[in-house]
């Protein structure tokens, strides 16, 4: 069996609860409150600027030139392409792009790019990996659920969102993540398998949580 059907096995309950979450079935029908979504991308601007940086660790980490190219292109398309749909939102909130960079992490947000710069930094390319594939992965099949009901692609309001993620261009990306997991973890025992596994769950769990803290627009329950 493929390292990634194993995984694919493993996070099936979370992901069932992914997909069932209200945030993502309000963006979905078209009902979510609005103050939700533009918490949830202003936490998530923050999140790919960090995101943007494993991609970077990948260049450095990688061992030949076409995964160094990839990573170099997953890099500039996080700037330029996912994070351009947030700064549009953003115009469609009338608020500056700026506001959206300055703002301050949630705890959710600080843990889960924190936990993925720790083992991007400190762990192998395979554990690199682990980290960022459920973060693509999910999203993708997110994105095709969403797109699959009549008319979501269309709304005037999360139409675009679900666009993009369901687009195949991003399929693509989460298929060739996906690959070189499988390539990276040919061979390798399984103490390491248990430990790349282990950071899979990890952030398929932080997944559910930055959906369930954006609902809850939940920030540092001391500050309240
Ligand atoms: C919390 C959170 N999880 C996943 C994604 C999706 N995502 C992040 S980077 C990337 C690939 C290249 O841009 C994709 C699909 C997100 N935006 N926010």
């Amino acid at each position: 069996m493929k390292f990634s059907e194993r995984l694919h096995k493993e996070l099936q309950p979370i992901w069932r609860k992914n997909h069932a979450h209200p945030f993502v079935k309000g963006i979905g029908d078209g009902t979510l409150d609005k103050e939700k979504f533009r918490f949830f991308m202003v936490q998530d601007y923050l999140y790919l600027m960090d995101y943007a940086k494993l991609f970077a660790i990948g260049v450095v980490k990688a061992k030949d030139v076409e995964t160094m190219g990839r990573f170099a292109r997953l890099l500039d398309g996080t700037l330029n392409e996912e994070m351009a749909l947030h700064r549009e939102y953003a115009k469609k909130f009338g608020v500056a792009e700026e506001e959206f960079e300055s703002a301050s992490p949630s705890p959710t947000t600080l843990a889960y790019t924190h936990y993925m710069l720790h083992v991007g930094q400190n762990g192998t390319l395979a554990d690199l990996v682990a980290a960022i594939l459920p973060c693509m992965w999910s999203y993708w099949e997110i994105g095709k659920e969403l797109n699959e009901i009549p008319g979501a692609s269309e709304h005037e309001f999360y139409g675009e969102w679900i666009q993009m993620y369901s687009s195949d261009e991003f399929g693509q990306l989460a298929e060739w993540c996906i690959e070189l997991l499988d390539e990276l973890t040919v061979g390798l025992p399984e103490a390491d398998l248990k430990r790349l596994e282990e950071i899979f769950l990890n952030t398929t769990r932080f997944e559910y949580m930055f959906w369930d803290m954006s609902y809850n627009q939940a920030m540092w329950p001391t500050d309240e």
